[in-house]
């Protein structure tokens, strides 16, 4: 079958998925495709095509030129496909086996053809579940150092990081992070969504005056510092996992930003676990959370000693200086995601799946309260020992 790539935007039907998808990827010339929509995020739309007599698959993502759980209200640009399958690609250059394979991208079309993950788990799915991924810190660990020191200026031409940076440029969607996780639930405002039991923790959020000044310098820093070219929504569900395997997917808000953001978001997705499980189970997401820093600091390090091309990489405390950064800065933005994802617009299964209304109410209480903390008292944190005390104090 010939296809017509369309010269104008036109989103994906069921059929027009199979014959872009047999366009762009060589099955078997016996293939049976069929198609299904199996998109579960909140902005685009996720085709999986297989191939019935072999089980051969590919998934089409599309974007579509609104956010889809708020509909045609919201408009969105589709430029953020094009960012997205960039970043994959551009990620994938340093850590082939934790990003899918980008097969094929189309601009006009919004779309990025990639391989097939279906036969992992989402790990947010799998860790509500408590299943267990062994391998989840070590490799993310390895993902944050890897993507974020070699398009950082520690690693890379100062020509080369500032036409990324351009190339990268991703207003519209970082404008979404700033109103949604850093501006919109310190106020009292429409977007913001949550129980009636947490009207008093969020007026005392919106009054707390040294929580407010704090955020603003949080902001500040994701609105000025170009540091690396970040995933910028490196929560639990745009990774998937298993025991052996981790692939990280969705970078659309990918842009450049400070390291310590893409840290502390993920940090901040395993903390709902941390606060959400007890004993033997809740120390399995604790020693990920100390893993995931422990392995980001020594890969980073290494790749600092071996590939650095900063003049001042061998200053005795320039690395320490920055690591120092990346990890305050980490409990900021972990912070932040707490408190986003707990009273905002935006939130996480991991608590809103919980059945039980007292329960319930108490972990996304805690949350608030880890969230404030790890904000406040992020200056003090100067070990990952340091951050996990400050769960520990919430957790009592
Ligand atoms: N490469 C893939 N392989 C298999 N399933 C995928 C793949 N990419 C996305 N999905 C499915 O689609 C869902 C939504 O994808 P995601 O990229 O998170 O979309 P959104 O940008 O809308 O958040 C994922 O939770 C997963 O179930
Ligand atoms: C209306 S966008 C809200 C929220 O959705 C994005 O996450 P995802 O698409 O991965 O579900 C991002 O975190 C935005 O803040």
């Amino acid at each position: 079958m010939t296809l017509t790539i369309p010269t104008t935007y036109k989103g994906l039907t069921e059929s027009t998925a199979i014959a872009l998808a047999k366009a762009v990827y060589t099955f078997e010339p016996t293939a049976e495709l069929s198609c299904r929509e199996i998109g579960d995020g909140n902005l685009n739309y996720v085709f999986q095509i297989e191939d019935s007599k072999t089980g051969t698959r590919v998934i089409i993502k599309q974007a579509l030129p609104y956010a889809k759980i708020i509909g045609e209200s919201w408009p969105l640009t589709l430029k953020r496909a094009t960012i997205e399958a960039n970043v994959l690609r551009k990620h994938g250059e340093f850590v082939p086996s934790l990003v899918p394979v980008v097969y094929a991208a189309d601009e006009t079309l919004a779309i990025t053809v990639m391989e097939d993950l279906s036969h992992l788990v989402i790990a947010r799915e799998g860790l509500i579940n408590g299943q267990n991924f062994p391998r989840l810190s070590q490799d993310i660990g390895e993902y944050l150092a890897q993507t974020l020191f070699h398009t950082s200026d520690y690693g890379l031409h100062p020509f080369e990081k500032k036409r990324l940076a351009v190339e990268f440029s991703n207003p519209e969607l970082c404008k979404i992070t700033e109103d949604l996780v850093f501006t919109d639930p310190f106020f009292d405002l429409e977007t913001n969504n949550y129980e009636p039991q947490l009207q008093s923790a969020a007026e005392a959020i919106w009054r707390d005056q040294k929580l407010q000044l704090e955020v603003a310098k949080l902001k500040k820093s994701f609105l000025t510092e170009s540091e690396a070219l970040l995933h910028g929504d490196l929560h639990t569900g745009s990774i998937f996992a298993s025991t052996t395997e981790t692939k990280v997917i969705d970078p659309e808000f990918g842009f450049y930003g400070p390291i310590g953001f893409d840290v502390g978001l993920f940090l901040g997705n395993l903390i709902f676990q941390s606060i959400t499980r007890e004993g033997i189970e809740r120390q399995v997401v604790v020693s990920h959370i100390e893993k995931t820093w422990e392995v980001f600091a020594l890969s980073f390090s290494e790749l600092w000693k071996t590939e650095s091309i900063e003049s001042f990489r061998d200053t005795q405390g320039y690395l320490e200086f920055v690591l120092d950064k990346v990890l305050t800065d980490a409990a900021g933005f972990a912070g932040c995601e707490l408190i986003r994802r707990t009273i905002g617009l935006a939130h996480v299964k991991d608590l809103d799946s919980i059945v039980d209304t007292e329960k319930r109410i108490n972990f996304k209480t805690q949350s608030l309260h880890t969230g404030r903390a790890l904000i406040l008292q992020r200056q003090q944190i100067g070990s990952i020992t340091d951050l996990l005390e400050i769960l520990k104090e919430v957790h009592k």
